[in-house]
């Protein structure tokens, strides 16, 4: 952490932020531990069990989560909905909000975000079908440059039956509130 707060005390320092004043002087280091906070995905480990039977979706809704986007290093925050169909196993629920955590803590782009996270529980997984459906507010597009406070972006992923089947895609559509 020593070069990540040299580094910043010399970013806050070229901007004209005075980094000298009682509450200041802790800043740089309180900002390199922020930063790398919001960069470093946690460990990741799956627990699987058996299906027995289960053959229906399985939908994990409401999922916060916080990433960083890769152009500015802001972050950017919402939720995302993760959905899959048995086939021999199902996974252990929690284990689908960290793996949200563990693709939103990085520098990311939204849509590859997404992406991550099908392809992950593809892997661990190996369901009959996937769906992920993230939607988030970006900082650097509502707190600077364009100022669009309140717009949301909407990514969408999909595989085996939530990609082919558009029956079982609506339903997933309408369990993750797509509408709204
Ligand atoms: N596709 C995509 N774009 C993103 C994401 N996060 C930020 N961006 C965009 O990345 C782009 C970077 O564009 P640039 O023109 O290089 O940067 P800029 O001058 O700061 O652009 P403005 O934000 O329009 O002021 C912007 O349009 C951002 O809105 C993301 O998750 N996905
Ligand atoms: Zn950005």
């Amino acid at each position: 952490m020593v070069a990540a707060t040299r580094a910043a005390a010399d970013l806050l320092t070229a901007l004209g932020v005075d980094t000298h004043t009682e509450d200041t002087e802790r800043t740089p280091e309180r900002m390199a531990r922020a930063l790398a906070d919001l960069t470093t995905p946690p460990p990741f480990t799956m627990t699987t069990f058996p299906a027995q039977g289960y053959q229906e979706m399985v939908v994990v809704n409401q999922i916060p989560f916080t990433s960083v986007c890769e152009h500015h290093l802001l972050p950017f925050q919402g939720t995302a909905c993760v959905a899959y169909i048995p086939a021999e196993r199902v996974v252990g629920l929690s284990k689908i909000p960290r793996l949200v955590e563990f693709c939103a803590r990085r520098p990311q782009v939204q849509e590859r975000m997404t992406t991550q996270i099908r392809d992950l529980l593809a892997q661990h997984l190996a369901p009959d079908g996937i769906g992920v459906l993230v939607r988030a507010e970006h900082t650097c597009m509502s707190a600077r440059g364009v100022r669009a406070l309140g717009a949301t972006t909407v990514t969408r992923a999909f595989q085996g039956q939530l990609d082919n089947d558009h029956l079982t895609r609506a339903e997933f559509l309408a369990q993750a509130g797509a509408g709204s």
